[in-house]
């Protein structure tokens, strides 16, 4: 292994491994921390954790487990992926993720990027934007577990970290890799162990990277990886072996528990050409909604691949949160999602697609998937995937703000068919 990936959930993990796989490395996704080998032939490798809203004790004490598990694997380069859109609170987790690695690597300096042009997240003056608008005037300002209200990136990071955080400004960026490489250079020797680095297309990506080929550890979106490849290419580390994934032949469900905006527009448009059954938060706490009542209205109308899903507006959550508790609530409807998805592949069912990163951890790792083979892309940042494990389905991750509005047709058809 030369790349070591440690991803904060499970659609952001196939985000990064599908840009791995595209920039030419032999890339598997791993789910959780693995107790055995990485296959010889991987050459990049990603750690696919649900840390990114446990408590922060647990999501470093998940994080160093990967590190080592990746190092022990031969990983010249650790990557922290995180959300393109830095989904976290003031508490954490990226801030005490990335101090323990820090010091578990001995990195004198770590970049900090998030920026995902193909999906609109640009960085400026350490502000971050979705599609033009800032963060938090994006939709983000909603999100049930980590409202971003603060599109400040070193002033949202310098709430958690003890680090001191520093910049690299877009001036220097666009200067190219050697000003990036000195840039970075000072802010370590001004003990500023983290720096923001602003970044608006693919070319400042492509830059920085080749600036941070020699980093002991990289944290960022899945676009702080665009230039990572060309590093080991150009040293002659790679074999150029292509994907091992295949489509599957079979019935076809959509799952989605993201309640983004992009996620709600989305179902809408689903929902109007297939059968939905939308599940209420009250009602599975409740009892009135089980695993068992949605997989037989689903299994009733499977040739039309149907969709459940929870997805709703702002002010529906916060009421169901009001009522029940945050957690509560994500643990009832992930729960759910998670039986939900074991009844249907072992009822046959081998293509899922499934909406939202919280709702993706729930339901691979109810299936158990050990790992995954990366297909190709569906939309930018969403690959087809290939499950390795008791129940071998093909999968699409879909991150909450990612896709076109004909995301989910799309994605059942890169998955195999009926
Ligand atoms: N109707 C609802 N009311 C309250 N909470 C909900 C509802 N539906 C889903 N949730 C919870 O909201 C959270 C949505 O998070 P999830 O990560 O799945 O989507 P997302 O944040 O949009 O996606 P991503 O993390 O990929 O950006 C989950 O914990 C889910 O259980
Ligand atoms: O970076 C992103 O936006 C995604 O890969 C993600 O992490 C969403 O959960």
């Amino acid at each position: 292994m030369l790349l070591g990936c440690i991803a904060d959930d499970f659609t952001g993990a196939s985000d990064l491994a599908n840009t791995l796989a595209k920039g030419g490395m032999a890339t598997m996704q791993f789910v959780g921390v693995p107790q055995t080998k990485a296959p010889a032939e991987c050459e990049a490798g990603v750690v696919a954790l649900k840390s990114r809203t446990v408590a922060p004790a647990d999501a470093v004490a998940q994080s160093l487990a990967a590190c080592e598990w990746l190092l022990a694997q031969g990983a010249k380069q650790i990557l922290f992926k995180y959300c393109s859109t830095f989904d976290s609170t003031k508490e954490g987790n990226i801030g005490p993720v990335a101090d323990a690695l820090i010091k578990r690597l001995g990195a004198d300096v770590a970049v900090v990027c998030p920026v995902f042009p193909a999906t609109g997240r640009t960085l400026f003056n350490g502000h971050l934007f979705v599609n033009g608008r800032l963060l938090n005037e994006s939709g983000m300002q909603n999100h049930p577990l980590t409202p971003m209200t603060d599109p400040d990136i070193r002033r949202w990071l310098g709430y958690q970290t003890k680090t001191e955080v520093g910049l690299v400004p877009f001036a220097t960026v666009r200067a190219g890799a050697d000003a990036i490489g000195k840039a970075l250079s000072a802010e370590a020797a001004a003990g500023r162990c983290l720096a923001v680095v602003d970044a608006v297309g693919d070319e400042d990506l492509h830059a920085i990277g080749a600036a941070i080929s020699g980093a002991k550890l990289i944290t960022g979106g899945s676009g702080i990886a665009l230039g990572l490849p060309e590093n080991f290419r150009r040293q002659g580390l790679l074999s150029g072996r292509g994907t091992s994934f295949t489509q599957a032949k079979g019935a076809a469900a959509v799952l989605s528990g993201s309640c983004s905006v992009q996620s709600r527009a989305q179902v809408k448009a689903y929902t109007a050409k297939h059968p939905g059954l939308v599940v209420m938060p009250d009602d599975v706490i409740s009892g009135a909604m089980t695993p068992q009542i949605a997989f037989d209205h689903v299994i009733g109308r499977i040739a039309l691949a149907p969709m459940v899903y929870s997805s709703a507006d702002p002010d529906d959550v916060r009421a169901a949160q009001e009522r029940h508790g945050k957690e509560e609530v994500a643990e009832a409807i992930e729960g759910f999602f998670g039986e939900l998805a074991i009844m249907l592949a072992d009822a046959g069912v081998s293509r899922l697609v499934v909406g939202g990163g919280e709702t993706s951890g729930a339901v691979v790792t109810a299936l158990e998937v050990d790992r995954f083979h990366i297909g190709p892309e569906i939309d930018p940042g969403v690959p087809a995937l290939a499950a390795q494990g008791p129940r071998p389905v093909r999968l699409a991750l879909k991150s909450g703000n990612f896709g076109a509005l004909d995301f989910y047709d799309k994605a059942l058809a890169a998955l195999g068919a009926p």
